[in-house]
């Protein structure tokens, strides 16, 4: 994808909103936008010509009318936007995506977080791999392409939680690099830190998730009675470029409580929880 930058050209007044308009390939693409300070807008283009704008952390502007196998749709644009919804809620929205094998204690940690967000007054909802395949999911297997198209589904649903202005905690293996990025992708471009997500790893080896199985699952995976358990027969591919690591490599681990501390000391320190 290549991303470059470019300056509006002749803003147009049109009703209450300004309608920019930038030239690229020979033609010009209609873009609406708020006046807010710098206006540099980002343009991405992917191979099926699709044309992505983001300006000042709005998300997926479908300049050319087609997403996917949607043709003919157009984005509507509101006047309340994403930036509104934040001032009203005091924080900014964002996505904590919680990745690591069964058992690493994703949920432990996304709840203990849920919490000290609900004790300072800000607002969070979980996506949990679990929970979420008792519903919207509940068509997705564990085969590898299932797996994807439940990162996916996960990953768009945090980006309207983020673009709602909550902090969205989504908690799930999501053992494939690639669709961790995807997710990561998903989320306004420019500054990621400011704008995306936060992937937290859950550094707990195998042996230690092994030794809990609360639920009694790596006992059939070894046992021959779940195939393709992640970690067992299934792969698990770490993250290298996570932006916080909550690790615990003997069962002397730290509580989730504190684990979701050092969540809340990143979030503060990048001012997610304020305006
Ligand atoms: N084959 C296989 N492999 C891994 N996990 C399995 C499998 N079958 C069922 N489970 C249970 O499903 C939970 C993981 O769901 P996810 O949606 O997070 O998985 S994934 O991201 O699509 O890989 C996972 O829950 P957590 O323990 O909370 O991670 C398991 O309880
Ligand atoms: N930091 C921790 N220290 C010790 N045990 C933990 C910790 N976090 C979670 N656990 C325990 O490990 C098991 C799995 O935790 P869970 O949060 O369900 O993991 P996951 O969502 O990754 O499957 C549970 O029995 C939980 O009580």
């Amino acid at each position: 994808m290549n991303t470059i930058g470019l300056k509006p050209a002749l803003p147009v007044i049109s009703g209450s909103k300004r309608l920019g308009l930038f030239s690229f390939n020979g033609g010009n693409q209609p873009i609406d936008f708020k006046p807010r300070g710098v206006c540099l807008i980002k343009v991405a283009m992917e191979e099926t010509q699709t044309l992505k704008v983001d300006v000042q952390g709005k998300v997926d502007k479908l300049a050319n009318g087609h997403a996917g196998n949607s043709t003919n749709i157009k984005w509507h644009e509101c006047p309340v936007e994403k930036i509104d919804r934040q001032k009203l809620l005091q924080q900014k929205g964002c996505v904590i995506w919680i990745t690591g094998l069964s058992g690493s204690g994703k949920s432990s940690v996304a709840c203990a977080l849920s919490q000290m967000l609900y004790q300072r007054g800000k607002l969070s909802y979980i996506l949990d791999g679990d929970n979420v395949r008792h519903g919207l999911n509940r068509d997705l297997s564990f085969k590898a392409e299932d797996r994807v198209e439940n990162i996916r589904r996960v990953g768009e649903v945090a980006k309207l939680f983020a673009d709602a202005g909550f902090i969205c905690i989504a908690c799930l293996i999501s053992p494939y690099k690639k669709d961790r990025a995807a997710c990561r992708a998903m989320l306004p471009s420019g500054d990621f830190i400011e704008v995306g997500a936060s992937p937290v790893f859950m550094d707990v080896p195998l042996r230690v998730c092994e030794d809990r199985d609360p639920k009694g699952l790596y006992k059939l995976a070894r046992a021959g009675k779940i195939k393709g358990f992640t970690g067992i027969d299934d792969p698990y591919e770490s993250p290298l470029d996570a932006e916080i690591v909550l690790q615990c490599n003997t069962g002397d681990c730290s509580t989730p409580g504190d684990m979701a501390g050092k969540v809340i000391s990143y979030l503060e320190e990048k001012g997610y929880l304020q305006a």
